[in-house]
């Protein structure tokens, strides 16, 4: 499913009307879609207050209310704003609506508000959507206020009104939705820490855009869906050199678990062969928790000689680490994985990145990434989709950026993003047990971007079953999601099982 800028759905709305679907016909369409959503979340008894802004969301409201009335719910549709400023689409269905013989009902001022308020069970916001620019006016801000305080359900249309479609805005004013009905596709926001809570729950209506009209978005979700049509089959007649010999360069005396931890997630994800190059001193400590793996040691380790390499997990951040890294980048010459310390000492060397020939995948979280950026944390969870796509384009590199929405960006820019997870994996050792199930993603894969993606969803979505399962948020080890793969690739998939 695309993701997409409020410019791009713009794009869209203009490629549909070029089709010759009529702008009064998508309103149709997307305020009929949104109702049969929305009731999924309303009772029969229910008193439902629609409220009606300037714009096509407003159009939608319009629909929405006459959708709700005829199938014999009691709702009320307040239009927020003066006659003369309902206009274009929007004006058409008010029409009908009113022509169906119901009332329009208007807000004049803020008592009104509260009466309409106080006889609501449930709000639905069909003020502004993608097309609000800065901060909410009035009456808006006064009605979003007034909605936010109320004891109600509150339902959004396409988007909470005051919420940005797009990245980069630090301030706003909005409805605090408990459940949004998206029209057509996810906005960026939709993915954002600061305003992805402003949603509620979410899922997207289809309103009849033909899909081969709609300019090509080179940005998706990445679903369970899309990692069972893709995941590697293993072939009945396969050696362990068919599913690749990794190499994990990891750990250290005082961090031995990372190395481990990133070891038997590559093996129970699949991986042919695990080598582990470490401190000599960790070797006892390692071993246990990965007898499947052999060791190798560091000075005289053969890079080249595998399919691929995964570094920098709990190697610490000193002029040794800086060194292993730097050797690691000069001299791999197949699929390079860096994640963790290895970001945080490979900073100086960057420029290096742009002259491999084979992929180089970079895993930070948005701390790591705005160590390796120069920017503050603030600016990279403000706009993570851009400055991944800059920086991945620019040092030529597929870049995990890891969150609670993981965004997975190609050298070319192409970007997809994983939802699957929850705050069980706020845990140290997630980020180890994820570079395991990766680096046996990218040797396996036929395309990295999928590849890397899946590799994503498998980790998120075994943490999610494992929490469904026994253990709870709290409580979840990055191991309990290591022990949990068997069970997530016995649900993908029966050839494996
Ligand atoms: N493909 C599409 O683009 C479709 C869009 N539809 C709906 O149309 C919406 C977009 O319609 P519009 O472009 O009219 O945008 P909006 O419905 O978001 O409204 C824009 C209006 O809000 C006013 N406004 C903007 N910022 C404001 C602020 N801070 N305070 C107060 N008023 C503000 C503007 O002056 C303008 O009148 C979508 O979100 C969706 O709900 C659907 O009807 C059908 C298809
Ligand atoms: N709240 C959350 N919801 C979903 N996934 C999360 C959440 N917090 C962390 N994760 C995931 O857990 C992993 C954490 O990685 P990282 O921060 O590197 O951890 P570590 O410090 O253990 O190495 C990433 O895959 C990230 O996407
Ligand atoms: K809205």
């Amino acid at each position: 499913m695309d993701i997409v800028t409020a410019q791009e759905m713009y794009e869209r709305d203009q490629a549909a009307a070029e089709a010759g679907l009529a702008g009064t016909m998508l309103m149709e369409n997307a305020g009929r879609a949104a109702a049969y959503d929305l009731v999924k979340h309303i009772q029969k008894s229910d008193r439902i207050i629609v409220w009606i802004g300037a714009g096509s969301n407003g159009g939608d409201g319009f629909v929405i209310a006459r959708t709700l009335l005829n199938l014999g719910y009691t709702a009320e549709a307040v239009q927020v704003v003066p006659d003369e400023k309902i206009k274009g689409d929007a004006a058409v269905h008010k029409q009908i609506f009113q022509a169906s013989g119901h009332t329009v009902k208007k807000w004049t001022d803020v008592e009104d508000a509260e009466g309409y308020l106080l006889r609501a069970d449930v709000s639905i916001d069909a003020m502004l959507g993608i097309g609000v620019q800065g901060d909410l006016r009035e009456p808006y801000k006064q009605i979003v206020q007034h909605c936010n305080e109320a004891s109600l359900l509150r339902l959004a249309v396409d988007l909470p009104t005051g919420v940005p479609a797009d990245e980069g805005v630090e301030e706003f004013t909005a409805y605090k939705a408990d459940y949004t009905s998206v029209i057509e596709a996810p906005k960026l926001s939709a993915f954002l820490q600061h305003t992805q809570p402003w949603y509620g729950q979410w899922s997207v209506v289809e309103i009849g855009i033909p899909s081969q009209v709609s300019p090509a978005v080179r940005r998706s979700m990445w679903t369970v869906e899309d990692v069972k049509r893709t995941l590697p089959s293993r072939d009945d007649h396969s050696h362990k050199g068919s599913h690749g010999k990794g190499l994990v360069i990891g750990g250290s005396l005082l961090m031995p678990g990372s190395a481990a931890m990133t070891s038997r997630a590559a093996l129970r994800s699949g991986a042919g062969l695990i080598a582990i190059a470490t401190e000599e001193g960790a070797v006892p400590s390692i071993s246990p928790y990965v007898q499947e793996a052999t060791f190798v040691e560091r000075e005289t380790m053969e890079l080249s000689a595998y399919d691929g390499v995964a570094a920098g997990m709990g190697i610490g951040r000193g002029a040794d680490a800086r060194a292993l890294v730097h050797h690691v980048v000069t001299h791999t010459k197949g699929p390079l994985l860096i994640d963790a310390d290895g970001l945080y000492v490979l900073k100086d060397f960057l420029g290096k990145l742009e002259k491999r020939e084979e992929p180089t995948i970079l895993t930070p979280h948005p701390g790591e990434f705005a160590h390796l950026t120069g920017r503050s944390i603030k600016d990279v969870l403000l706009s993570p989709f851009s400055l991944a796509e800059a920086f991945a384009r620019r040092y030529g590199v597929y870049l995990v950026l890891k969150g609670p929405s993981t965004i997975i960006t190609a050298p070319d820019g192409e970007q997809r993003v994983d939802v699957t997870g929850n705050s069980g994996l706020a845990k140290g050792g997630s980020g180890d047990a994820l570079a395991g199930i990766l680096l046996t993603m990218l040797m396996q894969s036929e395309s990295m971007l999928d590849g890397l993606s899946s590799g994503c969803v498998l980790h998120g979505h075994t943490a999610d079953r494992v929490v469904q399962q026994g253990r709870s948020k709290v409580d979840l080890l990055a191991t309990d999601v290591i022990e949990g793969l068997p069970g997530t690739f016995r649900t993908l998939s029966s050839s494996i099982t």
